[in-house]
């Protein structure tokens, strides 16, 4: 696994989110299930909790956005880089975007929200690029069944060597 440098990381433990546009791909509910599942990969390893918020402050701010959408990392149209996100800190710090030429879906025909949010919130707390083949870190999107989806032991070593692993209850 690998951090950002200076290892940016979040230094509290409840992180609020917002989602400030949907794609016309899926249900609304299906995008607000799919997100918190994508941070719940996280919060299952680690003493982080993540709260929706419907608007005002956030820490982590998702839209949906295509081409160029004012942060300099414009969108390429339909396949190529499918979404990016901000490491941890103010502003657009973990903040995370989705490229809305993509067809987002719920099985596998095409680009799978649950899987790229959970990759993309890997870097909004904190984690880079892995070069294990297979970890949800991997640069490379490839598609798992959601259902049966676990974090690779190298993208647990990760956030847990950032954030601690979940305290026994
Ligand atoms: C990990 C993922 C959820 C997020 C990453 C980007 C990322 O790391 N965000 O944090 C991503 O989009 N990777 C590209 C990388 C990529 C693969 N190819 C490319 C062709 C052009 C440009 C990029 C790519 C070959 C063609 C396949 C294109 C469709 C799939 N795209 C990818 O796998
Ligand atoms: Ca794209
Ligand atoms: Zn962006
Ligand atoms: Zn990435």
């Amino acid at each position: 696994y690998r951090t950002f440098p200076g290892n940016p990381r979040w230094n509290k433990k409840l992180l609020t989110y917002k989602i400030v546009n949907y794609t016309p791909d899926l249900p609304q509910q299906y995008v607000d299930d799919a997100i918190r599942r994508a941070f719940m990969v996280w919060s299952d390893v680690t003493p982080l909790k993540f709260k929706k918020v419907p608007w005002g402050y956030a820490d982590i701010v998702i839209r949906f956005a295509r081409r160029e959408h004012g942060d300099g990392y414009p969108f390429d149209g339909r396949g190529n880089t499918l979404a990016h996100a901000f490491a941890p800190g103010e502003g657009i710090g973990g903040d995370a975007h989705f490229d809305d030429d993509e067809r987002w879906s719920r099985y596998n025909q095409e680009v799978n929200l649950f899987l790229v949010a959970a990759h993309e919130f890997g870097h909004s707390l904190g984690l880079g690029h892995s070069n294990v083949r297979g970890a949800l870190m991997y640069p490379l999107y490839s598609y798992v069944n959601p259902e049966t989806f676990t974090l690779s032991k190298d993208d647990r070593q990760g956030i847990q060597k950032l954030y601690g692993s979940k305290p026994a209850n």
